[in-house]
């Protein structure tokens, strides 16, 4: 059957958008994996995808800062995903933030065509800038949960993430080496603010 008959006759299904949004180390991954672990619990058929460009860890799994995992599949951009879902109920991906423009396409064409989509990426950039395509996809999304790390500085909930090395590009991949969670306050201290 052709991809476009799956989603046609998918679509008698209703689909949705969940968006889960925050700062570096505020649980996005983890709570990403909880909830396609309650749909693999309920077997419903799950695929997890996230941009080949994010290497951190793993190419065939997802892993969250404390190690938790879940097996994945790493795409070279958005509409890669549409192919590798036609039979799938429960599409998740992580990073959002780090895929093309055509994400928010591709992710409103799964959940008409009645897919539960399950997005986790950064709200906002080392800058305190709206990151890629997450501000569409909140936008277009049933349900967003933003979540909070706790602030290094302070132990507040922290929504930014403060880049400790001296690189102005946006994208630039790391972990505690080079971001640390912080509170609005603990943020602007150290003169981001505009
Ligand atoms: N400052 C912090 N605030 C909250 N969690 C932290 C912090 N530093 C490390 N962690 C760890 O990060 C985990 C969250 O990891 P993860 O789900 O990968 O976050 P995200 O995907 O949002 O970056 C927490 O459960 C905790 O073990
Ligand atoms: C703030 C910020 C982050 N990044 C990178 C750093 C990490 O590799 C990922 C975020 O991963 P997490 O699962 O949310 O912890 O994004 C970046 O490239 N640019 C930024 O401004
Ligand atoms: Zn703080």
């Amino acid at each position: 059957m052709y991809i476009e008959e799956v989603f046609r006759r998918r679509n008698e299904v209703g689909g949705s958008i969940e968006v889960i949004c925050g700062s570096m180390f505020s649980g996005k991954t983890e709570e990403l994996i909880r909830r396609v672990n309650r749909a693999r619990i309920a077997k419903v058929h799950v695929e997890i995808f996230s941009p080949v460009a994010d290497t951190r860890y793993d190419k065939s799994a997802l892993v969250s800062h404390n190690l938790n995992s879940i097996p994945s599949k790493a795409v070279d951009n958005a509409s890669a995903i549409l192919p590798l879902a036609a039979h799938v109920q429960v599409v998740g991906i992580d990073e959002a933030q780090f895929f093309d423009d055509d994400l928010p396409h591709v992710v409103s064409k799964l959940a008409n065509s009645g897919v539960r989509v399950i997005v986790a990426g950064l709200d906002m950039d080392f800058k305190g800038r709206p990151f890629g395509s997450m501000p569409e996809l909140m936008a277009m999304a049933e349900s967003v949960t933003k979540l909070h790390a706790v602030c290094v500085k302070c132990g507040s909930p922290a929504l930014n993430s403060y880049r400790l090395v001296p690189d102005e590009s946006q994208v630039l991949l790391g972990e505690k080496e080079s971001y640390e969670p912080r509170c609005r306050n603990c943020f602007n201290l150290d003169g981001i603010a505009g």
